[in-house]
This record gives structure tokens, sequence and C-alpha cells, in this order.
């Protein structure tokens, strides 16, 4: 108890707005909440491994727009204008998988444990299940009662992003360098479809070849696993405000839906023994899938943390950790502000 007291006042004197998250904020309102959710996680990757990367890439989604809140996964109706609906959210996944975790709270906890915990320790457990590394969280995230669609489409990154766009980005939201390097190390898993780098397979910004910072045989690789449109190329970043328009996903055109639901497994070399080192190791090789991925080693000091992730992993283990601590407390909401929200599509 003191020691969690101790705790909870050194986040305090680091920055006000944690004051009541801290380490095992559940411990006797709901004393299983963590292992419910931990469980919960490890059931449902053994028959699905995709919603690993689902969880991971939606507890940024969440804490990149107006802090870790939950707000994502509000359904649009009742006044709210989802965040779902937005450019950058388009392909994002996993709700359904927030819903079976939060029913199995519900049944155990009734009302007690957020959303924004939810996805929080879920994108935790799914680093660990996806062969990252374990980094302890603080619990005690309130459930928005808004969503942000606005700033969900103009503020999340781009893939067609270069790189002082990205580190922009990052750094509006408190993130060095190195932390975004290391936070990219996400890419290690999941999948990226054949319309998020199309436009670098063919006619790159109307050079009528391919973008110069891939290695010619993994676009010939790239080629082959997205089928050949027309219909694909699309302008620089500079030709949009902030997110280049993505061809749209009912385009109906056949060869068009072929390639836009093919993807590529950012562990296309296989299964990986280990989470981090191998993106890193790809970037060097010039075979980052993403623009946005690619760039990373066109800056001086972004290169140097993409050539350390590359050769030392626990090195890459401990700043992502860091980092993803970092992002998973992005300006929560705590008592007495938010809720808990009972179904977190929607607010109370
Ligand atoms: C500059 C920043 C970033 C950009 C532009 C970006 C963009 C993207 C894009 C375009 C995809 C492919 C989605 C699809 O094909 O459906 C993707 C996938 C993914 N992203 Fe990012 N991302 C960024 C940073 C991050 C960060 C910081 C994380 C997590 C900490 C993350 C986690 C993921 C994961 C896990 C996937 C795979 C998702 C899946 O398989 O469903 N990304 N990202």
């Amino acid at each position: 108890e003191t020691s969690r007291k101790a705790s909870s006042r050194k986040l305090q004197e680091d920055d006000g707005l944690h004051e009541w998250l801290r380490y095992d904020y559940y411990n006797e309102s709901c004393p299983l909440a963590e292992r419910i959710i931990r469980s919960t996680v490890q059931a449902l990757y053994q028959l699905r491994p995709d919603v690993a990367p689902a969880l991971l890439r939606l507890v940024f989604h969440d804490c990149f727009v107006e802090g870790c809140d939950a707000s994502v996964l509000l359904d649009h109706g009742d006044g709210i204008e989802s965040e779902k609906d937005s450019l950058p959210n388009e392909s994002l996944r996993g709700y359904d998988v927030i819903d079976i975790i939060k029913s199995e709270l519900e049944e155990t906890c009734p009302g007690v444990v957020s959303c924004a915990d939810i996805v929080a320790v879920a994108a935790r457990e799914s680093v660990l299940v996806a062969g990252g590394p374990f980094y302890p969280l603080y619990t005690g995230r309130r459930d928005s009662v808004v969503a942000f669609p606005i700033i969900a489409t103009y503020e999340l990154p781009s893939p067609l992003d270069d790189l002082s766009k990205t580190i922009e980005s990052f750094a509006s939201r408190g993130f060095d360098e190195r932390e975004t390097v290391s936070l990219l190390g996400a890419h290690s898993t999941g999948t990226i479809h054949c319309k998020f780098f199309f436009h670098r397979l063919y006619n790159f910004n109307g050079s009528d070849g391919p973008d110069p910072s891939i290695d010619p045989e993994f676009v010939q690789l790239l080629r082959s696993n997205c089928s050949s449109s027309s219909h694909h190329s699309f302008g620089p970043p500079s030709t949009s405000p902030s997110l280049s328009p993505l061809p749209s996903s009912d385009d109906n055109n056949s060869s068009t839906a072929l390639s836009q639901n093919a993807g590529m497994k950012m562990d296309y070399e296989g299964p990986r023994t280990d989470f981090g080192t191998l993106y890193y190791r790809s970037l060097l090789q010039r075979k980052g899938l993403l623009f946005v991925d690619q760039q990373l080693t066109s800056g001086e000091e972004t290169e140097t943390w993409v050539r350390a992730y590359a050769s030392d992993l626990s090195l890459f283990q401990r700043d992502f950790g860091l980092a993803m601590i970092k992002l998973s407390n992005l300006k929560v909401l705590t008592a007495p502000k938010g809720q808990v929200r009972l179904n977190c599509r929607k607010v109370n």
C-alpha cells in the first residue's frame, strides 16, 4: 500500500495529469482485471494471431488522438461522430476483440474496468504474445464521453510522410527521435495492405520508376504480391494537406479491388524469433514497406537508432517498452473526469 502511494505520488510529481493512475489500480475493485485481459488476449491469439497487431495498432490510434481515453472505440450515433470513419482509421481493427474482453470483465466486475485501460493493457499483452518485451503499466484511465474525428483525420501520421513530418508529428506528442524510431518497431508485426505502398512501386512521384529508396529485388517481390494497376499511383505527400487520398476501398474496378485486399506481412521473411531487430535490419537493407518506415534511415540521428536497434535486441526492447509506457500514458483522463463505459462503443 505504501509503495503504491509512493509510486502514485511520484507520477504526480512527474506529470500532474496522471494523479490517479497507479500501479494495480484494480487491486481491490477487480483484482483479476489484468489477468482476465491477459488470458483473453492469449486465448484469442491462439485462434487468430492477427489480433495481436490489431490491438497494438489500436493503442497508438487511441492515444495519439486526445490521449488514451478509448475515444477511438465510440461508434457513430447519439450525437457522436466516430473516429472510426476517419481516413487513417479506415483499416483499424480489433474493436470486436475489445468487446469480448470487456464482456468478460463486465461479468466479473460490472462497471469497474475502463475501456481505455483495456486498450492499453491488451496492447501490452499483444506485444508480449508477438514476441516483444513486457512493460509495466499503471492503470486507472477513464473513458471519454466524446470522439475526436477531426483530430484523428488530421493528426494521425500518414504513411506518405517524410522524416521531418514524422519527427514533428511525434514531437507534438512529446516523443524525441529515439523514441519515435523505437515506436515504429511496432511495424515488426501485422499486415500492410498494398495500397499503402503501391505508389512506391511504379511511377513514384511522377518519376516513371519505383521509389529509389527501395531495394530493386524487393520492388519485384512487392510488385508480384500486389497486382499491377494504374489506378494506384498517387501523388507525393506534398500534394495534399495532411493525408494524401488513398484509393477508396469501394472502388469496384476488379484488379484494383484485388490488389487492395492483398498485403504484405511485416514478417514476410518467415516467423520471427524476435520482435524488433529484423524490422530495423530490413530498413538497413532498403526493404521498408511504408515510405514512412524507410525514411527512418534518411536522417542522421534516426539512422543511428535504426542501426543500434538492428544489432542490439535488448536495447530495442528497453527503449520500446519505455516508449510504449509513455504512449499509453498520453493525456489520460482520471477520476472525476470521464467515465467507465459499460459498452466500449457507447457513452453511458
Ligand atoms: C509514422 C507513424 C505511423 C504510420 C504512418 C503508420 C501507418 C500504418 C499503416 C498505413 C499501416 C497498414 C494498415 C493496413 O494495411 O491495414 C500500419 C499498420 C500497423 N501499425 Fe502503424 N503507423 C505508424 C506508427 C505506428 C505505431 C507507433 C504503432 C504502435 C506502437 C503502429 C502499429 C502498427 C501495427 C501493429 C500495424 C499492423 C496492423 C494490422 O496488422 O492490422 N504503427 N501502420
